[in-house]
């Protein structure tokens, strides 16, 4: 299939819609008419930008803020998708929950390309018409939507199909360039009109923390973001789309309804708004962390703004921050607070320079964690602690709710130390943030929804998904306790945890379920798996050690034996994920072997890790 034609992606839209106009919108002198004239300059932009090579990404010293002018400059949505394709795309796999998810760069083995520039442009000219039926009763015609990406090193190639996949549909398109996630969310927020804020929708491209081949696309509204049956909504859509594209005409070029492309430096709009946060809740302080020095590790992902353009402005030494120049390669560590190998690299960072504080983000930055003076963590049900904390204390007798991993010591913090409600629900960051706005809606007061992985949202921040947000919050309790104490560094936050019941032993052990196996009798998966969940559950009732969490919303979770098990369904994957979490080994041994002992008739279940960790 050769890339979309506007007049296919428009037709596709007509077809769906009875437009109206836009009212009350303008456009200023910095929007750019799409033509063809650039063409050519595009191109080699984009063979020397989008399609470089790892070497290229290695050596270059030039930052990608500047890549994203030129990008810009070179009219990134003219030539549409360089990729011309007759593959069929099977759209709905590259659902991922929420999320879009896929393979966007060839060369890892087994892993052929399926989110194609021609697929990602269906999927965002698909994302348009989806978002012109919500708005259809405001009366709009044209969208205006912005486009951030993480430092992939598809994120141009994917940016420039993005862009051309929605200005050829007739609506305008803001390119943020490098961005974070939470960033692109609330730019459906930000009220500026010289900047063209707010936009109707934002798409974000990124595949968080997942290998370098790998990308993906997140999409908000002012509501959130998208859910499941949205994306699904969504990627049926741009099947079509794309099918209908196979049989159009490809060169419609010249159409002046075409949309406009506007590059804005939202980031910096996005961080002042963090610094003033700050400021704020330190009394107006310019400088309230003057002389605080706090280490940040972006993992090259997309967070390296933070030290520049948050703690510097803020008066914090920011000497010995790592990694934070982008590299879609990520040739330092995985930029994944959940991650063992990072968490190591920020808590070296942190003593090495005797810092007061680290700070690790994930790729797109809706994840964080901390470390402490002493390099201690402060991620996992550590951080959830002292967000409970710092929320408890500004909100007392809240609810917090969080995922289903979150250990019984955290419940016991909440609830005795805290004074709080602890109301531990499904994994999925999603799931947790849309139940404490269902609780809300019930009357019961809510301000935290947190994850175990590092996503976290506030009431007070939108229920934005925002890993930087996070730690402005560490930030103001770290401000207040400085005005107090100018000697005290990150002690004020290490104090917040105190009291906080933790495992000895704590894993998450992985049991895949062969998909091909003769035992799934051709059905899916996720039926198999609630089959093993069911006949764990039976053969627990029969343990009179073992008993069932009374409250429980995923999966199987019982305690005994000093400490707890879980096991569920893994969100996307053929997996039975395990957590257990024990006083020492043997206790954690005797909650293995109870869960390898009702699972063991299940052949299509792989239990050689679990049988590992029962023979150590
Ligand atoms: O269910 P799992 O395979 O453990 O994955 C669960 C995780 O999936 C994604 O990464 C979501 O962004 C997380 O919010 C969620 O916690």
């Amino acid at each position: 299939m050769e890339a979309l034609s506007a007049k296919t992606i428009k037709n596709a839209f007509l077809a769906q819609h009875h437009p109206r106009t836009r009212h009350g919108t303008r456009y200023h002198s910095g929007f750019c008419s799409l033509n063809t004239r650039s063409m050519h300059s595009f191109q080699e932009c984009r063979l020397s930008v989008a399609d470089s090579s790892a070497k290229w990404l290695n050596t270059t010293t030039t930052p990608w803020t500047s890549f994203d002018k030129q990008a810009v400059s070179c009219n990134a949505a003219q030539g549409g998708s360089a990729v011309s394709s007759s593959e069929k795309v099977d759209f709905l796999k590259l659902q991922n929950g929420s999320d879009i998810r896929g393979v966007a760069v060839a060369g890892v083995e087994g892993e052929p390309v399926n989110l194609t520039e021609p697929a990602t442009e269906a999927i965002a000219a698909a994302f348009a018409a989806w978002l012109l039926n919500k708005k259809e009763a405001d009366g709009l015609r044209r969208l205006r939507i912005s486009v951030g990406h993480d430092s992939r090193i598809s994120a141009h190639k994917l940016q420039n199909a993005v862009t051309h996949g929605i200005t050829a549909a007739g609506h305008d398109i803001l390119q943020f360039g490098l961005a974070s996630t939470p960033a692109m969310f609330n730019s459906t927020l930000t009220e500026d009109e010289r900047n063209h804020l707010p936009v109707d929708g934002a798409i974000m491209i990124t595949a968080s923390h997942l290998p370098y081949n790998r990308n993906g696309l997140k999409f908000f509204t002012s509501d959130g973001g998208l859910n499941k049956a949205d994306i699904k909504d969504i990627l049926e859509r741009a099947s079509k789309i794309y099918e209908e594209s196979a049989h159009g005409k490809q060169q419609e070029r010249e159409d002046a309804s075409r949309g406009v492309v506007n590059s804005v430096d939202y980031m910096s709009i996005y961080a002042s708004d963090l610094v003033q946060a700050v400021r704020k809740s330190a009394g107006d302080k310019e400088k309230p962390l003057e002389g605080l020095h706090i280490v940040v590790d972006a993992g090259n992902g997309a967070g390296g703004f933070f030290v520049d353009k948050v703690l510097k402005p803020l008066g914090a030494v920011t000497t010995g921050s790592q990694f934070l120049e982008p590299d879609g390669l990520f040739p330092n560590h995985i930029p994944n607070p959940e991650d063992k190998t990072a968490m190591k690299a920020i808590t070296q960072a942190v003593l090495d320079n005797k810092a007061d504080l680290g700070i690790i983000f994930d790729t797109d930055v809706d994840r964080s964690a901390a470390v402490d003076s002493s390099g201690r963590e402060l991620n996992r049900n550590r951080l959830i602690a002292l967000m409970a904390a710092i929320v408890i204390e500004e909100h007392p007798g809240t609810t917090v709710v969080t995922d289903s991993v979150t250990s019984d010591g955290l419940t016991v913090f909440i609830e005795n130390k805290l004074g709080g409600k602890h109301h531990r629900f499904k994994r999925g960051y999603k799931n947790v943030i849309d139940e404490a706005i269902r609780l809300n809606s019930i009357g019961e007061e809510s301000h935290l929804a947190m994850e175990t992985s590092g996503h976290g949202a506030l009431k007070e921040n939108h229920w934005l998904d925002d890993g930087a947000y996070l730690m402005v919050k560490l930030l103001n309790k770290l401000a207040a306790a400085r005005t107090l104490d100018s000697s005290t560094g990150s002690k004020v936050l290490t104090d917040l945890v105190e009291g906080l019941e933790e495992a000895a032993v704590t894993v998450e052990i992985r049991l895949k379920i062969d998909q091909n196996h003769a035992d799934l009798k051709g059905g899916s998966f996720r039926d198999y798996g609630e089959a093993v969940l069911r006949h764990l559950e039976n053969a627990i009732g029969k343990d009179p050690n073992l008993h069932k969490a009374p409250k429980n919303y995923e999966g199987v979770r019982v305690s005994g034996h000093g400490g707890w098990f879980l096991v569920r369904l893994s969100l996307h994957d053929p997996v039975l994920p395990l957590n257990i979490e024990a006083p020492n080994k043997d206790d954690a041994i005797k909650l293995g072997l109870a869960v390898l002992a009702a699972v063991s008739e299940f052949s299509a279940l792989d239990v050689t890790a679990l049988n590992k960790f029962v023979q150590q």
